[in-house]
């Protein structure tokens, strides 16, 4: 099975309601979506948002990595060959982690079809359904209580409710979310930098004090202050997730030794793909850190890849998948199965994709 062509188009979906962060206001996923044609006729699909305020990645950068540099390098090259094409990838170009995933995430899309098999039995097999949670976009405090009761009514056990804009208002942003759901449901909160480190232990020991009962704090202060970061997680009882803070294996490798943080989420979006979230994975494993996979605003293409990781590996004990369901529309055929919290892996070879709708293709 070798590669003959790799093909650019662009998808657009409208979110159900405005997802909004510390970081940016999103009212649709406008991602790029890559192609890999072969010599048998399979085809294999990747994906990649450009989500500019994390990866630095934008439409054009994610085109041009792919276009100008990775795929004259992959042409030509057998997918049985999946080592060496990973590194290939990696030095076509410097950073540009967003189209690298893209790419990463088709070959392992093919890789699975030639060997007949689905990639979360090929990497390990360890489970077929898993459970994410929903984000709470940040709002006044009612409005995000709204959306948490919804939620909880649509099924969801746990929600990932974001805090850190206008941080006057966090505390009571949670005490309204508790006080309308109760505490039957755990709450994840998501700060995406907005905090700074002593601000963070101060709001986050008031969180204890109250009893808001917060399962952990993803991000609380800017991506570069790993000792800021290092600084909340030794004053803090609630644990820290590192999230902006880790792109690489080596990322990872330093925040674990050196204690920054307690869990890390993992982003295909943010490691370049599968291949090096799995370094990450094994890392975690020999220090017994947990990790939580992640996504961007991404659909159905790459969240499959990432639910097929969490699929494989038992060190993932966190999902926080809820992409798809976020948008208001499904626009491919095929893929993991979501219905709202639960994700279900199907045992199509490769990621199982049959068909993407209303691409645009450059
Ligand atoms: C979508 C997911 N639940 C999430 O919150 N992801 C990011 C932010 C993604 C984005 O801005 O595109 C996160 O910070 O965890
Ligand atoms: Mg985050």
């Amino acid at each position: 099975m070798k590669i003959t062509d790799i093909k650019i188009g662009f998808i657009s979906v409208p979110l159900k309601t405005p997802f909004k962060t510390a970081l940016r206001t999103v009212e649709a996923v406008n991602d790029i979506i890559v192609k890999i044609e072969t010599d048998t006729g399979h085809v294999g699909y990747g994906e990649a948002p450009p989500t500019g305020v994390i990866t630095g990645d934008t439409t054009g950068a994610i085109v041009g990595a792919i276009e100008d540099h990775i795929k004259k390098n992959l042409i030509g090259r057998e997918i049985e060959e999946m080592e060496e094409m990973m590194k290939v990838i990696d030095r076509s170009i410097v950073k540009n982690n967003s189209a690298k995933a893209a790419v990463d995430i088709a070959i392992y899309d093919l890789y699975g079809q030639l060997y007949h098999a689905p990639i979360y039995k090929l990497l390990g097999g360890y489970r077929k359904e898993i459970t994410t949670d929903i984000t709470i976009s940040v709002n006044d405090p009612e409005e995000m209580a709204r959306d948490s009761i919804d939620a909880v009514n649509r099924g969801y056990k746990t929600l990932k409710i974001k805090v850190g804009k206008n941080t006057a208002l966090d505390i009571q942003r949670i005490k309204a979310i508790r006080e309308a759901i109760g505490y039957d449901i755990d709450i994840r909160i998501d700060a995406n930098q907005g905090w700074k480190p002593k601000e963070a232990i101060q709001i986050l020991r008031k969180m204890e004090d109250i009893g808001f009962n917060i399962e952990f704090i993803e991000q609380p202060v800017a991506a570069h202050d790993i000792e800021g970061l290092k600084l909340v997680t030794d004053h803090t009882n609630i644990p820290v997730l590192a999230d902006e803070s880790v792109f690489s294996p080596k990322d990872a490798m330093h925040i674990i030794q050196t204690r920054a943080a307690d869990l890390i989420n993992i982003k295909l979006m943010k490691t370049g793909g599968i291949y090096n979230a799995l370094k990450i994975c094994s890392i975690a494993e020999m220090y017994g850190i947990e990790c939580m996979i992640g996504c961007m605003l991404e659909s159905k293409v790459s969240v499959t890849a990432a639910a097929h990781l969490a699929g494989a590996k038992s060190i993932i004990t966190k999902i926080d998948l809820d992409g798809p369901v976020l948008c208001k529309e499904d626009p491919i055929t095929g893929g993991a199965i979501f219905d709202e919290y639960k994700i279900t892996l199907t045992d199509e070879p490769g990621f199982g994709f049959k068909n993407i709708d209303k691409i645009k293709w450059k």
